[in-house]
Formats: C-alpha cells, structure tokens, sequence
C-alpha cells in the first residue's frame, strides 16, 4: 500500500551530476547543497547578511575542538533559527522508549534470549509512540552505551518533529517503507538498508509503505564511523562511495506543529507556529546518510576456519579503548562458504562482549530454525551460546564443496556493555521460552577412543 505523505510539499535541490536521485555518495566528506540557487554562501560561513534573508546557524557533532580527522560539523541557512523553533518545554512520557541505566528489578537479564517478531497490533502508532525497548546498556547521562528497540510504525507523524539530543539512531527497517523528512534533507529507507539520524538533527517519519516493522540502535556514545580495513587494504566490506546523503530539502509551512525532544533520557515537547525543517541550503560533515546491505562485499576465510566476525563490521562506533568499541553493527549476509575441513558455522563460545541479534531475512546459518526474520536473540557478556543441535549435526556431517550461503540477512548490535533487558521484552515481546532447548540435545560423544570423530 503507498501511501500519500506531506512531504510531496518540500523544496529539493537538484541532484548533482551522477548521483542517485536525491543524494550524494560519501560518508565523512565534506559535502554543499542547496535547495534554491546561491542559498550557500561561497567562501564564508557567517555573511553579515545570507541571502533570501536566511539565517546561518552551525550543528556542532563533535566538540569545537575535536581532532579534526574526527570533528563534524555542519553550517545550515534556515527561514528561522531554531531557537525559534523551541518554545517552554513540557515533560511528556513515551513508557515504552527507554535509556540506560534502567535495570527493571524483576527482570533478569543472565541468560539467553529469543524472540519472535513483535506483532502489530490493533493501536495506530509512529515512530514515537511505536518504538518498544528492548535492551539497554551503559548510562546515556555519561554519554556510553546503547539502547536496542523494535519500531512498529502504522501511521505517518503529521505537524510532529522529534530530535534526540542523547544519541544518533541507527535504523534496519525489517518490513515496510519509511521517509525520514529531515532538516538536512530526505531520506527513504527500505529493508535491506539502514540510515542513521545524527544526534541533534530535527525530522519527522512518514509511513511510505506500511505497516513497517525494524530494528534500533541507539548510540548514546561516539559516532559510528567506517573500521579501519587493515591488512585487507582500502577496498572491499563497506565501501564509502555507497554511502548516500540527501540532498537540501526545505518547506514553509505556517502550520501549528510541535517538536519532541529526548534529553537524558526524558522526553519533552514543545510547540511552534510552522515546520522546523526550513534548511535551505547547507554544507559540512554531520550529516543523516543511509546505505544499502547489498553492497557489503564480505571478506571470508578461503582456506580453511572460521574467523571472528569482526571481518563483518559495517560501521563501530568507539569506545575510549582501542579495539573495544561502544558499538559494533556486524552484517551476516549471502557469502560463498569454501573452507575445506572445518566446522564452518559461528564456533560455540563465551564473548566479553554483549551480542543482540536481528534477522532482516532468510536462515541463520547457527540457527535453522526459531531465529526468524523480525525475530531477535540476545547473548549478554560472557554467556556461552552457539549451533543449536540442527546445525551442529548438520555442519558436522556435511560434504563440503563450495557451497552459497543464500537468501540471508542477519545482523549484530555487538557492546562492550551488558545489555539489560525492558519490561517489554521480558514480559511483554514475543520471548521464546523454551529457547536454550535448541542445545538440550546435543549428547556426550566421547568415549574415550582415539580416532573417534
Ligand atoms: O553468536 C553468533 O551467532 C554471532 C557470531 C557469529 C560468528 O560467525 C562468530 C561469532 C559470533 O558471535
Ligand atoms: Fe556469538
């Protein structure tokens, strides 16, 4: 079902010369664009007066005085500042949305954890009233950590604009199309893709194609940024050129409208005469962006074993100590398995670190059966997981040849932090029970027999 949105009304500026519709490829550049001709002022950033009587105004992402191969920032020519756009604040509760450290004394989070998709419901919803925590880890007051949710979305939000002054989202639509109306630009985003939505910057969801079904990753610490490739060289896993930035989008809109803002964690709203998303013309480095999964170029074993999944790592976001970062999002998607001798599925094991898991489509090569697509599973720090029965048998007794690994799209929202589970996902998220049964059966093969296999 395609459904009509308001954003049809909105000014863009003309894509540049080979770009995708509506976006410039980069991640981390420098990029200008504007919606109506000389918006941007050339040479400067603060003339003593813009032009079409704009005002410039500076989003900050990282401290002023930030290394400068990390500093982003980001100079917008808007109808009004956005000061303008705030009015008295008010306190207004989102029960279902929320921050670290929030540990639900009755619920236990030592263990592991699988869920089915969340059902939709009856309830109209939007991406604020539709975003349902699931975990979360580390404090947002300090700044570290994450907060894992499930958005359901029926309903587009109209006159309503949110921003997140705690964190940068970051999106994986399972079912369902979403527009991203932000003040940088627009954004449309499918399943398969992901999109982040910078700390600070202002929009509203519309429900393209619906009702639409994904996963979040709050990240309350450092942005994420591409991993360094190593040895692998300067091609191949995320390539930067695939990354796509909207292009300037603004509207003039006189509608009575209210922005929600999140700030340590509560929420308020306020309420203002017209649409914030007035940017007419903007250039710089803190910027929305999304990309799309299926140009991840996996790198894998060739030979023989199964390496770490870090090989995976799309985007980290890091913590202060090198190696360990706040957030790793790891993709498992179609690869060609080849390694001869080996046990090629994830090895069983206990990890420092704290696993969530999403399927966007399709079998997981550990788990055949019961980690379905919308489904998630969650193996906090230190907790031994891997193959169930199915798969270990499988993988065990296999001919191995060459052999594609087809049709699946899995990923990891991988912290240094234990993840503590909601209320919602303990009692209320489609918890699969009998989950550990899947390891129940794997039986004692030793007997003490050299040769035994
Ligand atoms: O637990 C999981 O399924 C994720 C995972 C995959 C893999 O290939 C190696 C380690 C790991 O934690
Ligand atoms: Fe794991």
């Amino acid at each position: 079902m395609n459904i009509p949105t308001k954003s049809d009304e909105l000014t863009r500026a003309a894509t540049p010369m080979g770009t995708t519709e509506g976006y410039m490829p980069g991640f981390g550049n420098d990029f200008e664009t504007e919606a109506l001709p000389g918006a941007l002022p050339q040479g400067m950033n603060s003339p003593q007066k813009c032009d079409y009587g704009l005002y410039g105004e500076q989003l900050s992402g990282t401290a002023f005085t930030a290394p400068s191969h990390q500093n982003e920032r980001t100079w917008c020519y808007r109808i009004r500042p956005s000061v303008k756009h705030s009015h008295r604040y008010e306190k207004i509760d989102l029960p279902y949305w929320k921050s670290a450290p929030h540990i639900p004394q009755d619920v236990t989070s030592l263990g592991q954890y699988r869920w089915d998709p969340v059902p939709h419901g009856d309830h109209k919803l939007t991406w604020l009233t539709g975003m349902r925590t699931m975990t979360t880890a580390g404090d947002v007051n300090t700044q570290v950590g994450m907060a894992s949710h499930i958005y359901l979305v029926t309903d587009s939000m109209v006159d309503a604009y949110f921003y997140s002054a705690d964190s940068e989202l970051l999106i994986v639509p399972q079912e369902g199309r979403l527009r991203f109306c932000t003040e940088l630009g627009v954004i449309d985003l499918a399943p398969q893709e992901i999109a982040i939505i910078p700390r600070g910057l202002v929009y509203r969801v519309e429900l393209l194609d619906g009702p639409a079904r994904g996963f979040v990753c709050e990240n309350y610490g450092q942005k994420f940024e591409l991993p360094g490739r190593g040895p692998i060289g300067a091609n191949c896993m995320a390539n930067r050129r695939d990354f796509k930035i909207p292009v300037a989008a603004f509207e003039d809109r006189e509608t009575p409208s209210t922005v929600t803002i999140k700030w340590c964690g509560q929420f308020h709203e306020t309420r203002i005469g017209h649409s914030p998303l007035d940017v007419v013309a903007w250039h710089g480095n803190y910027c929305p962006v999304k990309y799309d999964l299926t140009t991840y170029c996996p790198v894998g074993a060739i030979l023989f074993d199964h390496p770490d999944p870090s090989i995976f790592t799309v985007l980290t976001a890091p913590s202060g100590v090198e190696g360990t970062a706040n957030i790793d999002f790891v993709l498992f998607r179609e690869r060609w398995m080849v390694a001869e001798n080996t046990f090629r599925p994830p090895w069983y094991h206990k990890n420092v670190m704290s696993e969530l898991m999403g399927n966007i489509y399709g079998q997981y090569d550990a788990k055949p059966k019961g980690f379905i697509p919308g489904g998630m599973s969650l193996h906090n720090m230190m907790l031994p997981h891997g193959p169930d029965k199915n798969a270990f048998e499988g993988a065990s007794n296999a001919e191995l040849g060459p052999e594609k690994l087809d049709n699946t799209m899995s990923f990891m929202f991988e912290t240094r932090f234990p993840q503590h589970l909601t209320e919602f996902a303990a009692k209320e998220a489609p918890l699969q029970d009998d989950y550990i049964d899947c390891w129940e059966s794997l039986e004692k093969k030793f007997d003490g027999t050299p040769g035994r296999k």
